[in-house]
């Protein structure tokens, strides 16, 4: 991994952490092992899972947090209650602790540990801002771009979204999100190099409004780039002079023992578009070119052309995907799920007037159950540590903590952890897997689930459930509150 893109994000972190840690640091327990959990309460966009994104640059973040001069300077400059003791205590930080988390690419849903953190608190409460801020975005994006990718099918998708993504970050680690999730290419060159990410690109307006004519601008344009070249004519008039100076182009091209790749409709009624141009190239002799759309696609308006019977090949997706324009934000959230007394984690629960708020006590594990006889994923299981049952593929039951009557027992199944070591006792323990695996991966995940649970819209709720000793731990732990 290039080190370009990373600066030091050490106070990349609310002030409130800071302040927390010298509190910590003021009473004595910055020592006292924490355990938190990230996860989100919500899916997005309506749908039935999520693909979760963001580990390689976490770790690269964890790795490198280091409080050097400039960050100790400033943070003498701007709290007067931090004694000198204090920022010199921060020049040792490094992160010592433990850091679980789901792969890159595993789908994944609501109201389960995504990350979990089992570190000094002083060390757990400065990383919550960062790794959500990460891992909010990340698997946000990657959810969007696998709806894309569920649209397209087995067409060709460019990430277009670079101009419009919320800077530079964003763009990038966008590619990279959408990239796992399926997309074939990225028009952002940066994060071809970065990542490795297959680049594509076709050419603006501004080539042909640069011309006397389009059609000029076509041949200049194919006469520079004659290989796998893609002509984008909506410019003045898509059927009347953009596909006819197209046709022309590509002709010429196969004189020369050369062949037009593509055309790409930007604008107007892209499924009517789409049906004429195809005539007029297969009329020509050009069955081999190709159609390419761009124009604020997102997947419904791509499953919409679909079912109109759009002649589209190839899709660039920008705007929407990139900006996850129909939900901003995933709003994942790191909670405090144990905290250690006396050598002893005491598991601890944010009650709340509003039980999606609720959180989930206790130091977990989660792992997903998979049928053995169908091979595919029936819930994804949240287990109290200790619990061995699960660990043995013994019969386990499975409830709807909404409604708990609702039950089923389960006997021949696997159980996959989920929560996988990234850090042990400071210590990176996980290799990150290449880009081209991770994409693999994900395919594979998709491969574990029923259809159902998967589809775009309505999707059927995929069961993601607490043991009986986690869900009895809640109801404990509930009840001592109210009284
Ligand atoms: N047949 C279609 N069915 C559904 N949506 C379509 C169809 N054709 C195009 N769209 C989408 O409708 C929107 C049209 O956007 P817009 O109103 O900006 O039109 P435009 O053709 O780009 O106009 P302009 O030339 O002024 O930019 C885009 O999101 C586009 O992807
Ligand atoms: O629509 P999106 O999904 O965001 O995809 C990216 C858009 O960016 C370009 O338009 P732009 O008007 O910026 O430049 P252009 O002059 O090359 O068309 C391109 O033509 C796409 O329409
Ligand atoms: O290559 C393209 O066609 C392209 C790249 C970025 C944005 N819009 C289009």
């Amino acid at each position: 991994m290039n080190s370009l893109i990373y600066d030091n994000l050490t106070l990349h972190t609310d002030k409130y952490q800071i302040n927390m840690m010298y509190a910590h640091w003021v009473q004595g327990t910055l020592n006292d092992k924490a355990v938190f959990e990230a996860y989100f309460r919500k899916l997005p966009f309506g749908g039935g899972y999520a693909v979760f994104a963001g580990i390689e640059r976490i770790v690269h973040y964890v790795q490198h947090l280091r409080f050097g001069d400039e960050e100790i300077n400033y943070l003498r400059e701007q709290e007067e209650n931090y004694q000198e003791e204090f920022l010199e205590e921060l020049r040792k930080f490094r992160f010592t602790g433990n850091l679980h988390a789901m792969k890159e690419g595993t789908l994944v849903f609501a109201n389960e540990p995504l990350i979990r953190v089992e570190a000094r608190v002083f060390e757990a409460q400065l990383i919550e801002t960062a790794l959500l801020n990460v891992m909010n975005f990340q698997t946000l994006i990657a959810t969007k771009a696998s709806r894309v990718k569920q649209a397209a099918g087995e067409d060709i998708l460019m990430e277009f979204g670079t101009r419009r993504a919320q800077e530079a970050d964003a763009a990038i680690w966008g590619a990279r999100a959408a990239y796992i999730s399926g997309f074939h290419a990225t028009s952002n060159m940066r994060a071809g190099m970065l990542f490795g990410i297959p680049t594509k690109g076709t050419h603006a307006h501004a080539w042909i409004q640069g011309h006397d004519t389009e059609e000029e601008a076509f041949r200049r344009y194919a006469e520079a780039l004659p290989n796998q070249v893609t002509l984008l004519v909506d410019t003045y008039n898509t059927l009347k002079s953009g596909v006819p100076n197209a046709i022309r182009i590509a002709h010429e091209l196969k004189k020369q023992g050369k062949k037009l790749n593509a055309i790409r409709l930007d604008s107007g009624d892209l499924a009517y578009l789409s049906q004429r141009a195809r005539q007029m190239l297969d009329d020509a002799g050009l069955n081999g070119v190709q159609i390419m759309a761009s124009n604020d696609l997102d997947e419904n308006i791509i499953v919409n052309l679909k079912a109109q019977g759009a002649r589209i090949d190839s899709w660039g997706v920008g705007t929407q995907l990139i900006t996850a324009a129909d939900q901003p934000a995933l709003g994942g959230v790191y909670k405090l799920v144990a905290r250690e007394r006396k050598g002893e984690y005491l598991p601890v629960i944010k009650v709340s007037g509003n039980p999606e708020k609720m959180t989930n006590p206790g130091f977990k594990d989660v792992y997903r159950i998979v049928n053995k006889e169908t091979g595919r994923a029936e819930a994804d299981y949240i287990t109290l540590r200790e619990e061995e049952d699960v660990k043995r593929e013994e019969r386990i039951k499975l409830f709807d903590p909404v409604h708990p009557y609702i039950h089923k027992f389960i006997d021949h199944y696997e159980a996959i952890p989920l929560l996988h070591p990234i850090f042990s006792d400071g210590e990176l323990v996980y290799e990150l897997p290449e880009l081209q695996s991770i994409r693999s991966y994900h395919e594979k995940q998709l491969q574990l689930f029923w259809p159902q649970y998967l589809r775009k819209l309505n999707p059927e709720g995929y069961r993601v459930n607490l043991s009986m000793k986690a869900w009895q731990l809640k109801m404990d732990l509930i009840h001592q509150h109210q009284e």
